[in-house]
């Protein structure tokens, strides 16, 4: 299956949610202010958020409809939600120098944190950057286990220590290695403990500064990952982690799980910050950059272009 066969395919239950939720709501005459607030209503019901949503409506009230059918209102909705999330569509982009570059990966457990490192990890792989995974979240020996499966799947190295080790250390000596061994990426997992912000802040400025030691650029992204699963709960995630961590792109992943893909549209528009890459399915080859355009007729229910 296609790439873009894999997307609109993971993006169908949120595709029917909306299709659900706007049905109806079209209008034989010049859209009325109680269908334009209908309109809204639904798109924030499908998780679209009250920013975007809002944005939406009004961009269809400018356009003065003399007619709207559920068709036009799909094609609407796809181009104001391509518009969104055009500016924050953002690939990866490995620039780091003197390498590594390193990325640094955040997130709460089960968010699809070790999944998406392995993934983002093939991806660039198959671009010929080396690539170099540290098993930076040494709180649950299963995480470590995790990692060093997703590196003999991909054929990277997995620079790992014991249950209970110091993340700092592991990202020291994962820079090392790199540097001897001439790799492009280093990608860090961490500890996704948000019950103990203060605990999560604190290793994670130990692992910057030490890193800031070795190459004052560094961590060169900091990239959390959200579940799309979670709906609203995502965004709490990126206010939080934006606080306790320096948050500087999202990936967001199980967007084909979910009747919820809507929080995307949301995340886009409230936070403006780079989406590198979205997630939908456990395949090496369900991650990737994405096209703003085929995501929006994707959400939107239309078929690809
Ligand atoms: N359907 C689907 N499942 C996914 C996706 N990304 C991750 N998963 C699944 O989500 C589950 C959790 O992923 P992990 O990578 O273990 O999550 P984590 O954040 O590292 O979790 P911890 O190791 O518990 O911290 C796994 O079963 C993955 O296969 C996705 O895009 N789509």
């Amino acid at each position: 299956m296609s790439w873009l066969d894999r997307l609109t395919g993971g993006f169908r239950k949120t595709a029917d949610r909306i299709g659900e939720n706007i049905s109806g709501l079209t209008s034989k005459t010049a859209l009325d202010t109680t269908t334009l607030d209908d309109i809204e209503e639904a798109l924030i019901a499908s998780d679209l958020g009250p920013e975007a949503s809002k944005r939406i409506r009004d961009a269809i009230a400018a356009r003065r409809f003399e007619q709207l059918d559920e068709r036009g209102l799909r094609t609407i909705l796809a181009e104001e939600i391509e518009k969104i999330l055009t500016p924050v569509a953002k690939p990866l982009d490995i620039h780091g120098f003197p390498r590594p570059h390193v990325i640094l990966v955040i997130g709460v457990n089960g968010s699809g944190k070790t999944t998406t490192i392995g993934k983002i990890g093939h991806h660039l792989m198959e671009q010929d950057y080396g690539v170099l995974l540290a098993a930076g979240d040494t709180f649950r020996a299963a995480a470590i286990e995790q990692l060093k499966i997703w590196g003999e799947r991909i054929h990277a190295p997995v620079i790992a220590g014991k249950e209970g080790g110091d993340p700092a250390s592991i990202v020291f000596d994962g820079v090392k290695q790199a540097t001897e061994t001439g790799i492009d990426v280093l990608i860090v997992d961490t500890a996704g403990r948000l019950q103990n912000k203060q605990h999560l802040m604190d290793e994670l400025s130990k692992v910057r500064r030490v890193l800031g030691k070795l190459n004052e650029a560094a961590p060169h992204d900091v990239i959390l990952v959200l579940d799309a699963t979670t709906g609203q709960n995502a965004l709490n995630q990126i206010e939080v982690f934006q606080e306790t961590a320096g948050v500087t792109g999202l990936v967001m992943t199980k967007l084909d799980g979910t009747a919820r893909g809507g929080v995307l549209v949301a995340a886009a528009e409230k936070f403006g910050l780079p989406i590198h890459a979205i997630g939908v399915g456990e395949g090496v080859d369900d991650l990737r950059p994405f096209d703003p355009r085929a995501v929006a007729r994707a959400i939107a229910g239309l078929p690809p272009q």
